[in-house]
């Protein structure tokens, strides 16, 4: 987040609202919901908690310090000095006219005024004086990055802006149309799985079967239209298009024709999914739901691919990590939330990921000290050439885990570091020591650094030189001697 604190209002915090205000607070802005619902406290309370669990797992450095949450019964108190105001009552027009109308008579005018609606276009939002923008989440909001946004442009533009300062994907529409994009293409979808329950075709178990066994898997990474170019092989697009194009008049749709929706299509969708997904409760769901998600989105941070790419876009805009009340006066590496990816059967992180952490610090060491990618894209690297890890304490998915960096040595062209893993309650859960060697990448043979790189290591190994480095230099322990010397 940059510049200074800022306030979201969230009007209606059921499923979608509170997604909204998830997405906000744990990006540091303060959170004021209005919903008159006796139980609304306890459900955002719950979806808090699978947010909290989820959302920080997404990035390897911490996210900015949570804002401070407030409830409020009237409308005037939530909005003043909010700087977004999100609409996210149920979807009917005339209860959005009056709620929206009343908003735009009291949020202040540098507020964003964003509607969740699903369909409605702004033209139909605003026909009675309102000045709001569809801005059009995906559940769960705390995870998706895509808001649709609709509406008056300048608005739009900054509505983008803040968007992205909480890790979201603005994506303007050129023209307003009912459904906006993506829930266009979902009641496609929605429209054709109806009719294959109601004749009896597919179950939903089998329907979802063949979304999540198959072509789910790949619009997450690429879309429809990328996907499809690599269908039609190496002659691409074209190709496709000729080879697949006769079947858009062949009965393979029934997207003109909507199935009577009635009680007894009601009862048998519903009969269905109890059948399939019954077993388990609303908020597991979420949270298997969630794990997968972030599971997801990690694997396509690496590649930088959809969703992924907006996740190290964002991360790279989070307040660098601080030593604050970490011990000793050595640069910190790494302040970031485990994952539950890290966790393994023993309930605890694995011991991999222990190395993985203090692989990550050495990368920000290295760039600390300005072999950085440039640096190594210039045919200079570090290699590791050994590594002794201590587990001291055991850490958790969702603990904060923080990292030190000691320089040992950085004469010549050995590096030798000694990272120190802190858990967010100040225990020191590992030790990981670690030597490199710099080389030349071209010749793939060791060389002395030069330039700032050498002189940073050097001035770092000095000023580390007199520090205690306690639990350095030890091995894994000698075998116990035989208790007969062989002869
Ligand atoms: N559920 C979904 O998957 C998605 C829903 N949306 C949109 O989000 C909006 C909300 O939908 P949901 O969260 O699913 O509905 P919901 O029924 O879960 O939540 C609506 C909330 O609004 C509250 N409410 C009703 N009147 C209110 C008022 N006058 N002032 C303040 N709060 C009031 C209700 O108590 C309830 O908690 C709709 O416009 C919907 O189209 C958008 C994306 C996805
Ligand atoms: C079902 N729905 C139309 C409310 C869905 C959405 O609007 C978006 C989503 O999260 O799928």
């Amino acid at each position: 987040m940059t510049g200074m604190k800022k306030k979201a209002a969230i009007i209606g915090g059921g499923v979608i609202g509170g997604g909204w205000a998830a997405r906000f607070l744990l990006n540091g802005w303060d959170v004021a919901i209005v919903d008159p619902d006796p139980q609304a406290e306890r459900k955002i309370g719950e979806v808090l908690a699978n947010a909290r669990r989820a959302l920080p797992a997404l990035y390897d450095r911490a996210l900015p310090p949570e804002g401070r949450l407030s409830w409020h019964d009237d409308m005037a108190d939530a909005v003043a000095d909010a700087d977004w105001v999100q609409e996210s009552v149920p979807e009917t027009l005339t209860l959005k006219h009056k709620v929206l109308g009343r908003l735009s008579a009291m949020a202040p005018a540098h507020a964003v005024i964003g509607s969740s609606t699903s369909g409605f276009k702004p033209s139909e939002l605003n026909a009675e004086g309102a000045r709001a923008i569809v801005a059009h989440p995906f559940n769960p909001v705390y995870l998706l990055p895509l808001i649709e946004l609709v509406g008056e442009a300048e608005t739009c533009t900054r509505a983008s802006k803040l968007l992205r300062d909480v890790g979201c994907h603005p994506l303007t529409l050129r023209k307003e149309i009912e459904a906006h994009i993506a829930d266009r293409l979902l009641e496609a979808v929605w429209r054709e799985s109806l009719w294959l329950v109601k004749d009896g075709i597919a179950t939903t178990e089998e329907i979802d079967e063949a979304i999540r066994m198959g072509f789910g898997i790949r619009w997450a990474q690429m879309g429809l239209f990328e996907t499809y170019r690599i269908a039609g092989g190496e002659a691409g697009m074209k190709h496709f298009m000729s080879q697949f194009g006769p079947a858009l008049s062949w009965p393979w749709t029934k997207l003109m024709d909507v199935p009577e929706f009635n009680d007894e299509l009601v009862d048998l969708i519903a009969s269905q999914s109890d059948a399939q997904s019954g077993h388990m409760s609303i908020r597991e769901l979420e949270r298997l739901r969630d794990d997968n998600i972030v599971g997801m989105l990690r694997a396509l941070r690496r590649t930088k691919t959809g969703a992924g790419g907006v996740i190290t876009a964002h991360e790279a805009t989070l307040p660098a990590p601080v030593p604050g009340d970490l011990p000793g006066d050595l640069p910190v590496t790494g302040d970031r939330q485990v994952p539950t990816s890290w966790a393994d059967y023993n309930g605890h992180m694995n011991d991999a990921e222990y190395l993985r952490a203090a692989s990550d610090a050495t990368d920000r060491f290295m760039e600390m000290i300005g072999a950085d990618t440039d640096y190594i894209a210039s045919g200079c690297s570090y290699f590791t050439v050994e590594t002794h890890t201590r587990y001291l304490a055991e850490v958790h998915a969702g603990d904060r885990l923080r990292t030190t960096t000691q320089v040992i040595d950085g004469t010549g062209k050995r590096m030798h570091l000694f990272h120190r893993l802190v858990r967010g309650d100040g225990t020191l859960a590992a030790t990981v020591e670690v030597m490199l060697l710099h080389m030349d990448l071209t010749t793939r043979a060791t060389c002395n650094p030069e330039g700032i790189v050498a002189e940073r290591l050097s001035r770092l190994a000095a000023a580390h030189a007199d520090l205690p480095a306690e639990g350095s230099g030890r091995h894994v322990g000698q075998r116990s001697k035989p208790a007969v010397e062989p002869a």
